[in-house]
């Protein structure tokens, strides 16, 4: 009997590939590349994707033979997991496999929108020596606002109280003891947004949360917020968000997601004040490979028998 397809649409480490195809026929494609998923995924038994590949209604039509779709990383915006049910497709996801990496990029982030590293780097290197020119400020005593005190959000909570900044937060959600372990105040979202220096968004993409801070949202800003956005595009209006900066309402935003990636369009590319990282949240070997391994581990459970353990 063939061994099942198990096909691999964006880039995982290879020595996990090379595992699986011990057992499995591993293809590759480029799953951003709609008419070569759509080509290569009719043979599939197992998909296995990051965030390029969008696995749809009309994937899962030509995947008859698709047992299960597994996401190496955490968010599932870019799969329909209603779809995939109703087709009886396992999805399986990575939760906790990148977000510390998430959460130090984040850091980073909220870093050099207050101090200007990398351009005052840049200036040095060019023979320049205009300390004048790289004035920041302390994030001592400002106040963060977390939006999501999930997984990432609370990481992000607790290393930034490390830096004696105040946290609020915003999350319909929230528990108690997430509150109680980061010391975050929970308020609403108009208070987050008129009370923060630094605004830190760490929600999924849903329906609910496109759009959740727009022209309405960033009109409550404390004057010269800084936003940094490292869920997902989409969530945060690139066209407010580039007006308040462009009138400025707001200091600066860090972006590592775009409502379109890349963002060859975005409204915010070029504007001063914009850090633009190319969604390398989970960059990192460590978060790769546990996202990789995870990924791994879901497909091997599926085309093996038994559904993934969602402890393991
Ligand atoms: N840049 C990157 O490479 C990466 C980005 N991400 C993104 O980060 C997101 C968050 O990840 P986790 O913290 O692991 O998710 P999580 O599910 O642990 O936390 C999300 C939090 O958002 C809250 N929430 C939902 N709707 C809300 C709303 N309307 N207002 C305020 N809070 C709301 C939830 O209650 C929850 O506490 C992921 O969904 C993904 O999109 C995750 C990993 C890598
Ligand atoms: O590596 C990726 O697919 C991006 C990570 C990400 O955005 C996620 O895990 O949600």
């Amino acid at each position: 009997m063939p061994s099942p397809v198990v096909l691999v649409a964006d880039p995982l480490p290879a020595h996990l590939t090379a595992e699986l195809a011990a057992d499995f026929d591993v293809r590759h494609c480029t799953g951003s590349d709609r008419a070569q998923l759509l080509a290569a995924v009719p043979e599939a038994s197992a998909l296995l994707v990051r965030s390029a590949t969008r696995v749809d209604l009309e994937v899962l039509d030509a995947a008859p033979r698709l047992r299960v779709v597994a996401r190496a990383g955490v968010g599932l915006d870019n799969v329909d997991v209603a779809a995939a049910a109703r087709a009886g497709v396992v999805v399986a996801n990575a939760p906790y496999s990148n977000v510390v990496s998430v959460a130090e990029l984040t850091v980073g982030l909220v870093v050099a929108l207050a101090r200007p590293i990398l351009p005052a780097s840049e200036s040095v290197h060019a023979g320049h020596w205009r300390r004048a020119d790289f004035q920041g400020v302390e994030l001592a005593g400002s106040t963060v606002g977390v939006l999501g005190l999930g997984k990432v959000g609370e990481l992000v909570a607790g290393r930034l109280r490390a830096f004696d900044m105040r946290v609020l937060t915003h999350d319909p959600h929230v528990r108690d003891d997430a509150l109680e372990r980061t010391g975050a105040q929970a308020v609403a979202l108009e208070e987050l947004l008129r009370q923060s220096d630094v605004l830190t968004v760490h929600v999924p993409l849903t329906d609910a949360t496109r759009g959740l801070i727009g022209e309405r949202e960033l009109s409550w800003a404390k004057p010269g917020l800084r936003l940094v956005n490292t869920a997902r595009g989409g969530i945060v209006d690139e066209f407010a968000l580039a007006q308040a900066l462009k009138e400025g309402r707001m200091a600066g935003a860090a972006l590592d997601v775009f409502e379109f990636e890349p963002p060859l369009s975005s409204p915010l590319l070029g504007l001063p004040g914009v850090i633009a990282t190319p969604h390398i949240g989970a960059g990192t070997a460590q978060a790769q490979e546990r996202a990789g391994r995870e990924a791994v581990r879901a497909v091997r459970q599926v085309l093996t028998g038994g559904a993934p353990d969602p402890a393991a």
